[in-house]
């Protein structure tokens, strides 16, 4: 019998389980506690339980498996990137960041990912698979464990689209956020998606608080194109009253992000073209440089022409950041640290995936 994925149950559908199970309904209270407060691994540590009852769960029941393979601490700022092996040997990646106002965890919501954006090395090997629920809310678990901080700030923005993950996403935000749980504020949590207008206008109306970012990337649809093969299917101005509605139905400001390429998005055409699109728009602009990526010829725009580009969008009314690069030092972007690791298990050289 397979057995179930208990940490994906919220707090109700435990309640159920232990029902089921025709046990005291005060054990659904402590199995979840244990779960998603204490972010116990295993069922011999709940202890406060009776012995008959954790063999029974071990028989009929698994907690994910989300296991550290490798951490890697940046010695330039206070990164940390992890590396995790799920149960099928599939592996992710999370990042911790610490600020002054807290500690940010960027989680993957899938193991590779099928949308194919040009630069990007997550989605080289395509898509393996979904996370679970449970394996989204694990890696924040593992690294609070590890590291013995405290989470207070999420972004859905390692590999992965999570709303190509509609269910399992939506799921593990209600979880992450639940009372019951870690309650991390919906305020404090941003995810990313690539543009699936579909999936937007259903987040639109799922009564959420957190941060939507659309990656832009283009400021029209032929240059979305060239960079991202999602354009194909939704034409940018759609996309683009997706992100209207998503604001209308929560009040939420949606980010775009903008990852700067030299010579292909980065010209003074480019920064007038954005301005149009954004220009009476209440939003927030991130710009990107992009990360190089071994597989493709992308580069950076100078720390200069990035300047003058934000520039040129601050003069116009709108509000725009260049993102700070964080652990420069590490496998820096997204999906790296997996490849290289998969390239190392088939015997590839280490120095043909590492950019940095
Ligand atoms: C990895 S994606 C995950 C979330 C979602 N799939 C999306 O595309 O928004 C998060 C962000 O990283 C950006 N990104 C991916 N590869 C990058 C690279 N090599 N350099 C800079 N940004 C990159 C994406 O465009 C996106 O804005
Ligand atoms: S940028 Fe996002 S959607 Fe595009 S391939 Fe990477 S993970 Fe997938």
């Amino acid at each position: 019998m397979e057995k179930k994925d208990i940490c994906s149950y919220t707090y109700e559908e435990l309640q159920e389980e232990v029902e089921n199970l025709q046990e005291k309904s005060f054990r659904a209270k402590q199995i979840y506690q244990w779960l998603h407060v204490k972010l116990a691994d295993s069922f011999d540590e709940m202890t406060n339980l009776p012995a008959a009852l954790r063999k029974r769960l071990s028989e009929e029941y698994e907690i994910a498996k989300v296991k550290m393979l490798e951490r890697q601490i940046s010695s330039v700022d206070p990164t940390e990137k992890f590396l995790f092996e799920l149960d099928d040997g599939n592996m992710v990646e999370s990042v911790l960041m610490k600020y002054s106002y807290g500690n940010s965890v960027c989680i993957s919501s899938q193991a590779g990912c099928r949308m194919g954006c040009r630069f990007c090395a997550s989605t080289i090997g395509g898509l393996k698979r979904n996370l679970t629920t449970s394996e989204m809310l694990r890696q924040i678990y593992q690294i609070q464990k590890i590291t013995q901080e405290r989470v207070s700030n999420i972004v859905v923005m390692g590999t992965g689209e999570p709303l190509d993950n509609y269910d399992n996403f939506v799921r593990f935000i209600r979880m992450i956020s639940s009372d019951k749980g870690l309650h991390i504020s919906q305020r404090n949590i941003t995810a990313s998606t690539c543009g699936i207008v579909p999936g937007i206008k259903r987040l639109a109306g799922e009564g959420l608080q957190i941060t939507l970012a659309l990656s832009l990337h283009g400021s029209t649809q032929e240059k979305r194109k060239k960079l991202m093969p999602v354009a194909n299917k939704y034409e940018l101005k759609d996309v683009l009253a997706a992100c209207d509605e998503y604001f209308e139905k929560t009040g939420r400001r949606v980010t775009f992000e903008y990852s700067l390429v030299s010579g292909v998005n980065d010209t003074d055409e480019d920064a007038q073209e954005l301005i149009g699109l954004l220009k009476h728009k209440n939003c927030h602009i991130n710009l990107i440089p992009v990360n190089p990526i071994k597989e493709r010829q992308y580069r950076r725009p100078s720390r200069q022409n990035a300047l003058k580009f934000q520039n040129k969008l601050e003069k116009n009314g709108i509000n725009v950041t260049i993102r700070r690069e964080r652990g420069s030092d590490i496998d820096g972007a997204c999906g790296q640290l997996r490849r290289r690791y998969a390239a190392a298990e088939k015997g590839e050289a280490d120095e043909d995936i590492r950019v940095n």
